[in-house]
C-alpha cells in the first residue's frame, strides 16, 4: 500500500496550514489527494484553504496515517499537544519545522512515535520543491519510504546522515527561494534603471532565472561551465561578471551563514 492510499484511508492531520502547508496541500491535492482525506487545524484557515474542501478544524481521525507539522516554531509550544494521544495506531509524525529538534518532539509525542523531520521549500506548491528528511530512532525503513514518497510528489527528496545537517539544509534550500525571488526583484528593478519597461524588465528577469534554473538541472555540464557558455571573452558577460564575482561569493556565504546560524538559535524554542 502507497503512502497516499494509507492516508486516503485513514486521513492526515496537517498541523498548521500557512505558507509551507499550503504549498504541499497545493501540489498534493494537485497529484490527486482527495481533499476530504486531509484534517487541517488552524486558528485561522486562509480561504484558499477553506475553499480546497479539506476539512478545517473539524473532529479528528484517531490514527491518521500522517500527522504533519508546520506551526511556527515560535508556536509549537501552543499548537503540539493538539497531537498528543495520536500515534498509538501507526501514526507517522513528520514535521517542517525550522530549527525544532525530534528531540523536542520526542518529549511531547514520546520516543517511540515515528517522527521524521523534513525541511521542504516553498517551489513543492508547483511540484518544483526539494525536501531532506531525517527519521528518529523509531522510525523504520518503512516510514522513511513513505515520508519520502510523500514529499517526492511535491519535488525531489534527499536523506540526511545526521539531524545537524538540517540547519545548514534550512540556510540553503529553506529559505533559499527568497534568495533566489530577490534576485528576480533585483534584476528587474537594474532593468528598468536600463531603460525597460516595469513589465517587461520583470518579464525577462522570471524567465531568464527559471530558464537558467532549468538548463543548470537538465545539462551535463556544471553550473560553473554553463556560466563560462555565456562569458565571451571580453564581450558583455565579462563586464557584468567583473562586477557581480567581487561581491556575490561573500554575501551569498554570509546569507546562508546567518540564516543557518538562526536556525541553530531556533532550537528547542
Ligand atoms: N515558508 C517557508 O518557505 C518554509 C517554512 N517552513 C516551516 O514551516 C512552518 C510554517 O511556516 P509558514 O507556513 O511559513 O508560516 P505561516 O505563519 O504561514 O503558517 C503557520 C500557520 O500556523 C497556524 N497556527 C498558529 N498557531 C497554531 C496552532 N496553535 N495550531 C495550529 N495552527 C496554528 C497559523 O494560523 C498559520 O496559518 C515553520 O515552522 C517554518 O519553519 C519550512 C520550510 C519552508
Ligand atoms: O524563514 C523561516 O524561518 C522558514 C524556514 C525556511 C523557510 N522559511
Amino acid at each position: 500500500m502507497t503512502i497516499f492510499d494509507d492516508i486516503t484511508q485513514r486521513g492526515m492531520v496537517l498541523l498548521g496550514c500557512g505558507k509551507m502547508g499550503s504549498a504541499m496541500l497545493a501540489g498534493w491535492l494537485a497529484e490527486g489527494l482527495p481533499a476530504t482525506s486531509v484534517h487541517v487545524i488552524d486558528p485561522k484557515p486562509s480561504d484558499w484553504v477553506t475553499g480546497t474542501g479539506v476539512h478545517v478544524n473539524a473532529a479528528l481521525p484517531d490514527a491518521p496515517a500522517v500527522a504533519l507539522i508546520a506551526v511556527k516554531p515560535q508556536m509549537m509550544g501552543d499548537a503540539l499537544p493538539a497531537l498528543q494521544g495520536m500515534g498509538g495506531g501507526g501514526t507517522l509524525f513528520i514535521s517542517v519545522a525550522a530549527g525544532v529538534t525530534i528531540d523536542a518532539y520526542e518529549r511531547v509525542l514520546g520516543a517511540t512515535s515515528p517522527i521524521i523531520r523534513a525541511m521542504p521549500n516553498t517551489p513543492a506548491a508547483v511540484g518544483q520543491g526539494i525536501t531532506a528528511l531525517v527519521g528518529n530512532g523509531a522510525s523504520s525503513a518503512a516510514h522513511l519510504d513513505g515520508a519520502e514518497a510523500l514529499m517526492q510528489a511535491v519535488g525531489r527528496v534527499v536523506r540526511l546522515e545526521t539531524e545537524d545537517q538540517m540547519d545548514a539544509v534550512t540556510g540553503v534550500s529553506g529559505s533559499g527561494p527568497a534568495y533566489v525571488f530577490h534576485l528576480i526583484e533585483c534584476l528587474a528593478k537594474a532593468g528598468e534603471a536600463q531603460g525597460l519597461p516595469a513589465d517587461m524588465a520583470m518579464d525577462l528577469a522570471k524567465a531568464t532565472v527559471a530558464g537558467a534554473g532549468a538548463l543548470a538541472m537538465q545539462a551535463d555540464e556544471t553550473p560553473a561551465q554553463l556560466r563560462v557558455n555565456v562569458t565571451s571573452p571580453n564581450g558583455t558577460t565579462q563586464a557584468g561578471l567583473e562586477v557581480l564575482m567581487a561581491e556575490l561569493p561573500d554575501l551569498i556565504a554570509r546569507t546562508v551563514a546567518a540564516a543557518t546560524d538562526r536556525s541553530k538559535e531556533l532550537r528547542d524554542g
